[in-house]
């Protein structure tokens, strides 16, 4: 297996990624970026990061966790599934974990600088599907309270139209970075506090890995966890076991009297049909 990944690391171009600071920025306490300095960072780009290995690697995993609690948007033109819950991403993909936290640690010394390192530690991974009127629209968006965020096309070229990756520079200009990201495989990383949205989805079907790098511990609980360290409070089952947990939460929270009340509405045969 070691020798599989590095064979795959010397395939791809992470050799491209500038070893030059693009700003020399000085982190806060968490080792994010500031606010202002983020904004004024270059997007790092980096081709043929993943192969189509890599790629039909992650759709799989994509595929046997489909029927877990997933992030939608109000008419389901976008979905996330949390592909690091449980270390299901580690455990299926390490090629492609392994290449990820390269890029991560890459990009983290061009944008950062050369000064004092930051401990890298994934925060998520997630697996975004959106296909027409989907995206992120707000252009106010960051990725508040991590470091680096490494972005991935998994979608074959030409499978959407619409759906561009676009930054807010500093001078409040957009920018578009769509010609970069117009091959399966080709990646971006960037500051994470650097704003950044997603255009409407016109067409097809857009796909993308994000994965966010912070100073936190790694997590493995299913969603952006905002919990930097020790055990995530935020409980997670299976979406097939929500209605019964929410069932048990709702008859624990009843008292006697409510019980009764309860189930004598089971028993009324003048219910609804
Ligand atoms: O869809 C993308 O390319 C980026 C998504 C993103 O920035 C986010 O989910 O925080
Ligand atoms: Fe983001």
């Amino acid at each position: 297996m070691a020798a599989t990944i590095s064979r795959q690391l010397d395939a791809c171009n992470l050799s491209d990624m500038p070893d030059k600071p693009a700003t020399e920025a000085s982190a806060d306490s968490h080792g994010t970026m500031p606010f202002s300095t983020a904004q004024s960072s270059a997007v790092q780009y980096i081709p043929s990061l993943l192969d189509s290995e890599d790629i039909a690697a992650v759709f799989a995993l994509g595929a046997e966790m489909s029927d877990e609690l997933q992030w939608v948007n109000f008419d389901h033109s976008s979905a996330v599934t949390y592909l690091h819950r449980g270390d299901m991403f580690g455990q299926r993909c390490p090629v492609v974990k392994e290449k990820l936290r390269l890029a991560a640690v890459a990009a983290e010394r061009a944008l950062y600088g050369n000064g004092k390192r930051r401990k890298l530690t994934f925060r998520c991974v997630e697996l975004h599907r959106s296909t027409r009127n989907g995206g992120l629209p707000e252009k106010e968006h960051y990725d508040r309270g991590s470091v680096v965020t490494v972005d991935v096309r998994l979608s074959p070229e030409g499978a959407f139209s619409g759906g561009e990756f676009r930054t807010v520079e500093a001078d409040g200009s957009v920018k578009g970075h769509g010609a970069s990201f117009a091959q399966p495989g080709n990646a971006m990383a960037f500051a994470s506090h650097k704003r950044h949205h997603v255009a409407p989805v016109e067409t097809g079907e857009r796909f993308v890995l994000v994965a966010e790098f912070w100073t936190g511990e790694a997590r493995v609980c299913g969603h952006r966890c905002t919990q930097r360290r020790g055990l995530c409070d935020a409980m997670l089952v299976r979406a097939d076991e929500a209605q019964a947990v929410a069932t048990d939460c709702f008859f624990a929270l009843l008292d006697a009297d409510a019980l009764e009340a309860v189930h004598s509405l089971d028993d009324d045969s003048s219910g609804c049909e």
